[in-house]
Parts: C-alpha cells; sequence; structure tokens
C-alpha cells in the first residue's frame, strides 16, 4: 500500500546542555535530526521552567533552515502565538487541557503563519481532541506527565495511538515522553510516525545510529 505518510524524528533538547543550546541542536540536526522539538514551560501549566521566545529567536538567528516546533505547556497559549512567529518558529502545538478556545487558538497559529498541533496529556481522553482534528495539523499524544524530561514511557498510551490511526490514516500523530529504543516498536505498532526523543538522543553514545533506528523502526511499521 502507497502511504503519504513520513517518519520524522523531533529530539528534544530539554535535558541537553541547555548553556550550548545551539551547538547541541546543530549536532542533532548534523546527525539527522528531521525537526527540533522545543519544550516550553510557563510553570503554570505544568511544575516546570525552561524558555521561551527570546530564546527560540536567538536560536533561529544561528539555525536558518530548521523546521522549529516548540510544545507549549502554558496556561494560556494564545498569549505566545505572535512572540513565536516572530521567533521563526514553523509549528505551535499546544494542550487543549487548559482553553476552551481550542478553535481561536488554531486559526490565530495559522494566520500567523505556523501549523497547529494539538496536545494531550495522559488523563485527557482521545475523544476530548479528535473533535479539534479538522482543524489542526497533528496530534501529540503524551507519552509522560509533562514537565519534566527522563521519565518513564506510559504504554497505556498507546491505545489513545491506536485509535487515533485507525480512524485517521493519514493524520501526522507524534508521542512525546520517555521515548527511545527500547520504546519505538510499541509507538510505531500503535502508528505514530512522529517521534519526540530527548534524553535517549541526547544521551545516545551515537546519535546518529540513535536516530536513524527510531527512523527505521517507524518506516517499517508504515510499509507493513
Ligand atoms: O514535553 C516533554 C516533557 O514534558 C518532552 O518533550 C520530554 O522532554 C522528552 O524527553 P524524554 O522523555 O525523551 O527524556
Ligand atoms: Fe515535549
Amino acid at each position: 500500500m502507497t502511504s503519504k505518510l513520513k517518519p520524522l524524528i523531533g529530539p528534544s533538547i530539554l535535558n541537553a546542555d541547555l548553556s550550548r543550546l545551539y551547538e547541541e541542536s546543530q549536532k542533532l540536526l548534523d546527525n539527522g535530526a528531521d525537526y527540533l522539538h522545543l519544550d516550553v514551560m510557563d510553570g503554570h501549566f505544568v511544575p516546570n521552567l525552561t524558555f521561551g521566545h527570546p530564546v527560540v529567536k536567538c536560536l533561529r538567528s544561528k539555525i536558518h533552515n530548521a523546521f522549529f516546533e516548540t510544545h507549549m505547556m502554558v496556561a494560556n497559549p494564545l498569549q505566545w502565538i505572535i512572540p513565536m512567529a516572530e521567533a521563526g518558529v514553523n509549528q505551535y502545538t499546544f494542550h487543549i487541557e487548559p482553553i476552551s478556545n481550542v478553535e481561536e487558538v488554531c486559526r490565530k497559529i495559522k494566520e500567523n503563519g505556523m501549523k497547529a498541533g494539538i496536545a494531550i496529556k495522559p488523563g485527557t481522553s482521545v475523544t476530548e481532541i479528535a473533535k479539534y482534528i479538522s482543524i489542526s495539523d497533528m496530534v501529540l499524544i503524551m507519552t509522560v506527565e509533562p514537565g519534566f524530561g527522563g521519565q518513564k514511557f506510559m504504554e497505556d498510551q498507546m491505545q489513545k495511538v491506536r485509535w487515533l490511526r485507525e480512524h485517521y490514516p493519514l493524520l501526522d500523530i507524534e508521542v512525546d515522553g520517555g521515548v527511545g529504543p527500547s520504546t519505538i516498536e510499541s509507538c510505531a505498532a500503535a502508528g505514530a510516525n512522529m517521534i519526540v526523543s530527548g534524553t535517549a538522543v541526547i544521551g545516545a553514545q551515537d546519535q546518529a545510529a540513535t536516530i536513524k533506528l527510531l527512523r527505521d523502526t517507524v518506516q517499517r511499521a508504515i510499509n507493513k
């Protein structure tokens, strides 16, 4: 069967040495990353703080061509759309849990030239997000509680990925949290094609081989 689905690997730099953000990011791209997954946390939606649009803008000034996804773990996603667009973000992925204006947020993201990704935490039902698929470009199923890198992969979230893939054969479905060589088979078999991997890629002896392994595993599942 031919398919337009592509395996895409987007390392998360959350657990990298952030004093060397540019070097770490460029290294990931040189080692085959398809995009960069930038975790933005506001200390409200999640109990942690990372960085915001000023840092993303600095990174963009040094890395011109790579696709930047910001994973917005923030209480008010509407607030950061214009600053992130101006910083050079390509895809703005936000959580639906804290808001009631998902349509407005998706519309504004697109008006500002970015793709709109919608995300859910492990406790949120997949039917909650399904109603917004037609107005978004990608769905992110979190496989850990958002807030920190290096947590254990939640296998029980794969039922959401399977359900989405069954109902939306060509949807870009991303998984994020605890994904690496030991859990990629499960993600790929369930139907995820966009793979965020932080600790497993950053800490790998051979980053390029790890990224390739993740991509090849997803490609094999797509080809089945
Ligand atoms: O959004 C998050 C955490 O909230 C993720 O992007 C993680 O930071 C990925 O890191 P690992 O779980 O792969 O270490
Ligand atoms: Fe993330």
